[in-house]
């Protein structure tokens, strides 16, 4: 009989909601603030960058994020962070990956579309070689960018067209960034056959979570903790089997929630709403996927077998075609009857 840790550690897992500068290693965001030492706020050491690290809000957060998108220059940047991601995934054992990318960021940076994609997929080619591991990208509007990011990430999204691609997603702040603007977006992204996966309910209440379902067509909601705060809301979750992607070391660290103690994964869980468990900004929040499934264990009150439903449940809010999902359902299984 193994430790819970150590069994999460060994368990085969998909993930959902998990940013890709936000993924970026303290060594690799150390390697590019010492590269352009004197021009960015970032610290180059390591140590003094969990200080850093340390929010006050959801905006000081996102004013944080952006100094380290600030870091990513060019196309090799863009390569080495992708792949070093793949790297830290499957060590963990993490078998497929939606990542959220944010080609606008990038693109408004100066780096030209065409070669960040190029980046991003041979990155994804290189780490299934590598390391086992299947990528795919949601490209994500930065909401505090407005109307333009949203035009701009879309027409990256359907000219580009990368392999990987294959949803469409909203992120930043909610407050003062309403979602139903977004959604001829969406539409448009939907239309072109992207799943929709924006955030909603992460920073305001559940009007937003409503306003990703009926307005932008959400097939997923990336955090929708508030809704915990809506029966009804709840109830539609759970009929219409609409999975939330929870983070919620995330959630205490960007102060959306007081305490983990207080974090209403229980609440959802006890509603009957499909969740996922994921990691968000890991190295950003001090976390990684395997310790939020040890923080979901925790919440939840649930050893080995609780923990293997936990993966098999995200594997089934992937968007994974139905044998690949059936395969690592299959090998969460086999590992669970061997330990
Ligand atoms: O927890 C999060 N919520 C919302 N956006 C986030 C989060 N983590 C990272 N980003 C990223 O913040 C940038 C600015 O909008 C986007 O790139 C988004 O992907």
């Amino acid at each position: 009989m193994t430790d819970l840790p150590t069994f999460i550690a060994g368990l085969p897992k998909v993930e959902l909601h998990v940013h890709h500068v936000g993924s970026a290693s303290p060594r690799i965001v150390a390697e590019l603030a010492a590269r352009h030492e004197g021009r960015s706020p970032v610290p180059a050491d390591p140590e003094a960058l969990a200080d850093y690290f340390a929010f006050r809000d959801f905006a000081h957060f996102i004013d944080v994020y952006l100094s380290v998108v600030d870091l990513i220059r060019d196309a090799d940047d863009v390569w080495l962070l992708t792949h070093e991601v793949a790297r830290e995934l499957a060590r963990q054992q993490v078998r497929y990956a939606e990542l959220t990318v944010t080609p606008y960021s990038h693109v408004h940076r100066g780096i030209p579309a065409p070669a960040f994609c190029e980046a991003i997929e041979d990155a994804r080619k290189r780490a299934e070689a590598d390391f086992g591991i299947a990528l795919r990208w949601c490209f994500d509007i930065p909401g505090e960018a407005g109307l333009p990011a949203a035009e701009q990430t879309l027409r990256i999204a359907l000219d580009q067209r990368p392999d990987g691609l294959i949803s469409f997603g909203l992120g930043g702040p909610e407050i003062g960034v309403p979602r139903p603007q977004f959604k001829p977006y969406f539409d448009q992204a939907r239309a072109a056959g992207l799943r929709s996966v924006p955030h909603a309910g992460e920073t305001t209440g559940p009007e937003t979570i409503w306003d990703a379902l009926n307005e932008l067509g959400a097939e997923r909601i990336g955090h929708g903790i508030s809704a915990a705060l809506d029966p009804a809301l709840l109830a539609h979750l759970a009929e219409r089997r609409i999975p939330l992607e929870v983070c919620p070391t995330s959630n205490v660290r960007t102060r959306a929630v007081a305490s983990l103690d207080e974090h209403p994964l229980p609440q959802l869980v006890e509603a009957g709403v499909p969740v996922s468990i994921n990691s968000d900004d890991p190295p950003m929040f001090g976390t990684t996927l395997n310790d939020e499934y040890a923080v979901a264990a925790r919440l939840l009150g649930i050893g080995p077998e609780g923990v293997a439903a936990l993966a098999r449940d995200a594997v089934a809010a992937a968007f994974l075609a139905p044998a690949e999902a059936a395969r690592i359902s299959a090998e969460i299984d086999a590992y669970l009857a061997s330990t």
